[in-house]
């Protein structure tokens, strides 16, 4: 038994690794933090949790000294030095925020407006999608775990951009998110009344995931690859549904885009490709840490379109953070994980 940690445990994405920490067979929750409720049970803060988690919100100091793994879900710009004292005292750090996920400094300066007080920390962490860079993360100490459009878009895009099905140029992302995605405090746009009946798209084309997108794509495809990224915010509680464009590279066909998204996901628990005719839906991962895609080629326009859908706070959050850690402690990757979506 691992013991697991999690500060920033009465968020949405610290109260999900505490849903999903629970019954993991091999590891065991071993303290929880909070600054608002410290010495509060976390049930009294999600009722939902009573008598199955009625532990203690403690400090962050706590949770460093009783976890052998420590589960960041923060805010961006509080994981550095929470990184730097894990990193020293020998515990496995997942940052669940994005201060690890940007390669170039310039990049996080320029859309989180900080800087990399540690440039070591950076240069030892690594990118935690495991489907696309399962290899880099195997023995690494601090894990970037990506957040939900980031995961969406590029699992969906990767195989066509890394065998050149699709052409680098003119790629468009379009995203909607349930309203978890964007945490538990309180906002205008996410105030019951603003949002119920409506859909609006935000920071068009200049959301702060979008260098984390091209990050990765660009890692995939092997040349820099730039994207149009345009979120949405729906008015359900989970998922992301990422329905991604791009002008297929001349006389590709459905056989070929198929071969190389089964030689990519064939193996790959958490990934479902849907048999053609069927779309990707929120409704069917809810819960759970499948990535559902579906693909599909418009002939009249020489486009590819591929869905995909998550649940933000599973895939695109906590479960995805619990994969990579398995990962790294060297558990099979579905431990805990093998988590049906219900029906309906
Ligand atoms: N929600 C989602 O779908 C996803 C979220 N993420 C990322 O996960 C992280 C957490 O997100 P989420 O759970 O949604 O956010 P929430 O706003 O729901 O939770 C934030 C947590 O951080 C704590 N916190 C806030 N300010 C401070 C502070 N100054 N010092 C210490 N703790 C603080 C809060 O604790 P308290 O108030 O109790 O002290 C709370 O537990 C973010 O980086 C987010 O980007 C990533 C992927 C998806
Ligand atoms: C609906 C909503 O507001 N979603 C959040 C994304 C949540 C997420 O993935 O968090 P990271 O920033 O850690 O990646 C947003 O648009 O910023």
């Amino acid at each position: 038994m691992i013991r697991a940690g999690v500060v920033g445990a009465t968020g949405y994405a610290g109260a999900e690794l505490v849903r999903l920490l629970s019954g993991h067979p091999c590891a065991e929750l071993a303290a929880i933090s909070s600054v608002s409720f410290q010495g509060k049970p976390l049930s009294e803060v999600y009722p939902a949790y009573y008598q199955l988690c009625d532990r203690i919100c403690g400090t962050q100091e706590e949770v460093v000294e009783q976890s052998d793994v420590v589960f960041a879900a923060l805010p961006h710009g509080l994981s550095q030095e929470l990184a730097k004292e894990c990193f020293e005292k020998g515990k496995v750090f997942i940052d669940l925020g994005a201060d690890f996920r940007l390669e170039n400094e310039e990049d996080y300066q320029e859309w989180y407006g900080g800087t990399y007080r540690y440039p070591e920390l950076h240069e030892a962490s690594v990118y935690a999608l495991p489907e696309l860079f399962r290899e880099a993360i195997r023995g690494k100490k601090i894990l970037a775990n990506p957040g939900c459009y980031t995961t969406a878009v590029p699992l969906a895009l990767a195989p066509a951009l890394k065998n050149g099905l699709i052409q680098k140029e003119g790629i468009l992302a379009d995203c909607k998110s349930g309203v978890t995605g964007a945490g538990r405090k309180l906002t205008q746009n996410t105030h019951y009344p603003e949002l119920n009946e409506g859909m609006s798209a935000y920071k068009v084309a200049s959301h702060r995931h979008t260098p984390e997108m091209e990050q990765s794509l660009s890692r995939v495809a092997g040349s820099k690859v730039k994207i149009t990224f345009v979120p949405h915010l729906l008015p359900v509680n989970r998922g992301i549904l990422a329905t991604c464009y791009a002008k297929l590279t001349d006389g590709v066909t459905m056989e070929q885009m198929q071969n190389a998204y089964r030689e990519a996901y064939g193996e790959e628990y958490f990934i479902r490709l849907l048999p053609q005719g069927r779309e990707a839906d929120i409704k069917n991962v809810r819960y759970s840490n499948f990535c559902d895609i579906s693909l599909h080629i418009d002939t009249r326009t020489n486009t590819f379109i591929a869905i995909s859908a998550i649940d933000n706070m599973v895939k695109g959050a906590a479960g995805q953070a619990i994969q990579n850690m398995n990962l790294v402690f060297g558990f099979n990757e579905t431990t805990g994980l093998k988590l049906f979506p219900p029906a309906f």
